[in-house]
């Protein structure tokens, strides 16, 4: 008898995107099961970013449809409950600046009605001693862990990272890399666009096409 694969959890069915009238993903296809990661890489403005928005919402397919569950994420009712599965880490941290850094990720758990973990997460990002200064004390890595922390404190199973790990040091990237792979054992999904390497074991990659050719740049026309 045939072997049943589970239906994936999120399926992109030939779907294609625009942005400002023109075509910035064109027929994707990609099926994703939970505890699966995807990375995303692609030269400046090849929709690596484009399709993170898509993921999340925020921009709708020009063409194809995104399934979760079976069901399009566009119809109103899947959207509601959809949108409670994602994490969304970008360059934007929405950090509050004037709220302490413990305040800054309890503030996310009470919005998403939790509470509990916000210092556990901030222990295990490095940001233990750090708990009660100011958020505008904080470096720009530093920044980048209390992110991490938030997605680890507000726990929902879909992460969509744009560039998770710019502006960590060496120790940073490698949280990073333990929280990815923890948060897949217990069946989560992430989507990750990045430039620099990271390492997650059995992941799934695409590379986006390069939109446009290369323009001559300044250091061309000298040669
Ligand atoms: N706010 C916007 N409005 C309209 N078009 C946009 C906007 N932001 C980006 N685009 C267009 O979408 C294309 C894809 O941009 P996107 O940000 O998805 O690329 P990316 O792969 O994430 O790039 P990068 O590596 O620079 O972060 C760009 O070429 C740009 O023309």
């Amino acid at each position: 008898m045939p072997i049943k694969l589970p239906h994936p959890r999120i399926l992109l069915n030939n779907v294609s995107c625009m942005r400002n009238a023109q075509t910035v993903l064109r027929k994707i296809n990609v099926s994703v099961h939970d505890g699966s990661a995807l990375v995303l890489t692609g030269a400046n403005g090849s929709g690596k970013t484009t399709f993170l928005r898509m993921l999340a919402g925020f921009s709708r397919p020009s063409a194809g449809e995104i399934l979760w569950n079976g069901h399009d994420i566009t119809s109103p009712g899947v959207f509601q409950q959809y949108k409670l599965q994602l994490n969304w880490l970008s360059l934007k941290d929405a950090i509050k600046d004037k709220l302490t850094v413990l305040d800054n990720v309890q503030w996310f758990e009470v919005l998403e009605g939790k509470c509990g973990k916000a210092k556990g997460a901030l222990e295990l990002m490095g940001l233990g001693r750090l708990v009660n200064e100011k958020a505008r004390m904080l470096s720009m890595g530093q920044r980048k862990r209390l992110q991490l922390a938030r997605l680890l404190a507000i726990d929902r199973p879909i992460w969509l990272l744009d560039e998770p790990s710019v502006a960590l040091d060496d120790e940073g990237v490698r949280l990073l890399e333990y929280i990815i792979a923890e948060h897949r054992k217990q069946g989560g999904i992430v989507f990750v666009a990045t430039h620099l390497p990271i390492e997650i074991e059995d992941a799934m990659s695409l590379r986006l096409p390069q939109r446009f050719p290369r323009r001559k740049t300044m250091v061309d026309l000298l040669d």
